[in-house]
This record gives C-alpha cells, sequence and structure tokens, in this order.
C-alpha cells in the first residue's frame, strides 16, 4: 500500500476512505511538537494532504517519493510550483465546492461593516443603549450600492450573484481579463483598478496571492477609495499593506474594513489593526462551515486516490507534470 501523510483535519468517513487504499499517518494539525517526526515520514510518503504546508525544493529534496501534493483550499500559494514542476510532483486544489459558503463571508462581512453590526452589538452587550441611536451611530446602505469585485473569479462570481440579485448593487470589477460571463450575467461593468478604487461604496479583495497582487492594496490605493467606503479582504493578508490599512482607517481615509485574512495568521492580540472599532475580523473562516470543510475534505482526497491509482485527478493545479 503506498504511503500517505494527511497532516490537516479531514472528516472521519474521508480517513476511513483513504485507509481502504493507503497507508495512511494522519495528524489533525502540525504543530513544533510533531514536525520532526511528520518530516521523517516524508521520506517514504508518495502522497500528502492537507492545508499551509509550505511545499518548496528544500521539502521536495526530502521527500524522494512524493508524486502528488493535494491541498484542502482553493489557494495555492503554499506551493512553489516551479519547484513541483521541477521535481515531477502533481499538485490539486479544492476549487468551487466552497464558492458559495465564501460568498456568504464576504456578504457578512459587507453587512457587518456597512451597518455596524459587531461594534453595535458590543453596545447592546456592554448596557450602553440607553436611548434610540443617534445619527453618530448610523451605518450606511449596502443594497443599491456600488460593489467593486478585485479578483473576478468563482468566488467573485458567487459574490457579485448575492450582490446583483439579493441587493440591487452595481458591479464593478478588476481582472488582468475580461469576465464576459460575468459582464453578461450580472451586468458587471470591468474597469482598472484605479477607477473601481475611486468609484466603489464596496471593494472586495478575491484574488490568489501572487507575486502580481503582493501588497497591491497599500497606501495610494486606499488613499484613492471613498470615505464612507468599505474595504473587505477574502484574498490572503499578504496583498495588503496593514500599516497603510491601519491609518487609513484611523484617519478617516476609508470608513471601515472586514478583514477574514491577516498577513500573520493567527493574527497577534496586539495588532494595531485589531485596537479599531470600524475593523470586523474574522479567523480565515471564509469556507469553514462543516458541510463546506467537508466536501472540500473529500475533494482532496479524491484527488489523492485518484492520482495515485493512476487516474486523472479531478483538480490539478500543474497537470503539465503527468504528461
Ligand atoms: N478567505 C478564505 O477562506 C478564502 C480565500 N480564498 C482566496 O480567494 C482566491 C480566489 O479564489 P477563486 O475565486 O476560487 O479563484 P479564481 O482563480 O477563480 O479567481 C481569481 C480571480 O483573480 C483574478 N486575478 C488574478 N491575478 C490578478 C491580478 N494580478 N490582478 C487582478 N486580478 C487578478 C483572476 O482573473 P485574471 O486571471 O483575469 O486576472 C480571477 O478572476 C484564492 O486563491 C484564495 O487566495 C478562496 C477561498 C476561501
Ligand atoms: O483560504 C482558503 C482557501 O481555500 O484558499
Amino acid at each position: 500500500m503506498p504511503k500517505v501523510i494527511v497532516y490537516s483535519r479531514v472528516p472521519e468517513d474521508v480517513l476511513a476512505c483513504l485507509k481502504e487504499t493507503f497507508e495512511v499517518t494522519y495528524y489533525e494539525k502540525l504543530t513544533d511538537d510533531n514536525y520532526s517526526e511528520f518530516m521523517k515520514e516524508l521520506t517514504e510518503a508518495e502522497g500528502v494532504l492537507g492545508s499551509g504546508l509550505k511545499v518548496d525544493r528544500e521539502l521536495l529534496e526530502k521527500a524522494p517519493k512524493l508524486s502528488v501534493v493535494c491541498n484542502t483550499t482553493v489557494g495555492y500559494d503554499n506551493l512553489v510550483l516551479n519547484d513541483l514542476n521541477e521535481f515531477g510532483v502533481l499538485a490539486t486544489n479544492t476549487p468551487e465546492v466552497l464558492d458559495d459558503t465564501v460568498a456568504d463571508t464576504m456578504m457578512s462581512l459587507i453587512l457587518a461593516t456597512r451597518r455596524r453590526i459587531v461594534e453595535l452589538d458590543y453596545l447592546v452587550k456592554s448596557g450602553d443603549w440607553k436611548a434610540s441611536v443617534t445619527p453618530d451611530l448610523f451605518g450606511y446602505d449596502v443594497h443599491h450600492k456600488k460593489l467593486g469585485i478585485i479578483g473576478m473569479g468563482r468566488v467573485g462570481q458567487t459574490l457579485a450573484k448575492r450582490a446583483a440579485a439579493g441587493f440591487d448593487m452595481e458591479i464593478l470589477y478588476h481582472n488582468r481579463s475580461r469576465n464576459q460571463w460575468a459582464e453578461d450575467t450580472y451586468g458587471a461593468t470591468y474597469c482598472s483598478l484605479e477607477e473601481l478604487l475611486n468609484e466603489s461604496d464596496i471593494v472586495c479583495l478575491l484574488t490568489p496571492l501572487t507575486k502580481e497582487t503582493r501588497d497591491l492594496m497599500g497606501k495610494e490605493q486606499f488613499s484613492l477609495m471613498k470615505k464612507d467606503a468599505v474595504f473587505v479582504n477574502g484574498s490572503r493578508g499578504q496583498t495588503v499593506d496593514e500599516e497603510a490599512l491601519f491609518h487609513a482607517l484611523e484617519n478617516g481615509e476609508i470608513y471601515a474594513a472586514g478583514l477574514d485574512v491577516f498577513r500573520e495568521e493567527p493574527v497577534p492580540a496586539d495588532h494595531p489593526l485589531l485596537k479599531l472599532k470600524n475593523v470586523v475580523s474574522l479567523p480565515h473562516i471564509g469556507s469553514a462551515t462543516l458541510e463546506t470543510r467537508n466536501k472540500m475534505a473529500k475533494l482532496a482526497a479524491d484527488n489523492l486516490v485518484a492520482t495515485l491509482t493512476g487516474k486523472d485527478p479531478l483538480t490539478p493545479i500543474n497537470p503539465e507534470v503527468r504528461s
């Protein structure tokens, strides 16, 4: 039986399925305590499955039998693809099964920031609700506003659907290439990044983390946004200059921010952004519902089984390594 390592939590039925085909070493998560044992197991493993492990030349040199890396995430910035290609290692990810759940999370951050939901929840619970709220506590509408989506891909489109159909919002988007389908289906308008930042009431960042998108949002970009606009980040923390975001929020250059991702995760409790009332922070839970996380684990497991039993993987990232 081929040896594989599962290094993130997967549901019991998925684990049981994998054990029918493989000799499985299972870690619910990698920690300082089990990392050296994991590295030892890696010398014999033909496949690994999980989320977040950095796979580069250094790791691949220690994994001579490895032929597949199955991410339980759609994002794959943890993989150095050139190195995987050079070592002939296939990678897979989990697209589509999480789109609705992540779009729901983005919508909840949009609503929470525009309508000050978390701040006002705190006001009620702390006993400070003494009279009808005055204009200083009013938020801004979401419906009929302009939503600017940077990264109109699978998740972006799913968010656009909610925004256009449910909230009568006008959709602007920015990609490197046009998304005709989103234009035809949701009436989305393509624009440059600068135009999008200038015009949107809500800016939602949903690109992958790449060399091009690292630090995409900095001082200059925040300065282009409207004073009453909110910024929502569902991509990766490294796409944003957090110091610039902090200053934009503190100086009233933008109204609020909803952040599912941070440069350092878990974000340190003393991070300046967490001190601001106009920041709604989440612990990277875009896809974190039981149903969706189970689907992601199942898809990753199906990819692992297919690849190591000579079939085609369902969702390969670098299929060219097999040809
Ligand atoms: N917070 C969370 O829990 C989650 C986060 N994510 C993040 O969201 C990302 C997107 O996921 P998904 O929608 O499935 O991916 P897709 O590949 O379907 O969409 C990505 C979009 O980003 C655009 N894009 C890529 N590079 C750039 C660039 N330099 N400038 C502008 N646009 C760019 C692409 O268009 P084009 O190629 O034309 O530029 C594409 O439309 C993931 O990679 C991940 O980082 C995803 C799921 C959950
Ligand atoms: O961040 C989550 C992902 O699936 O990518």
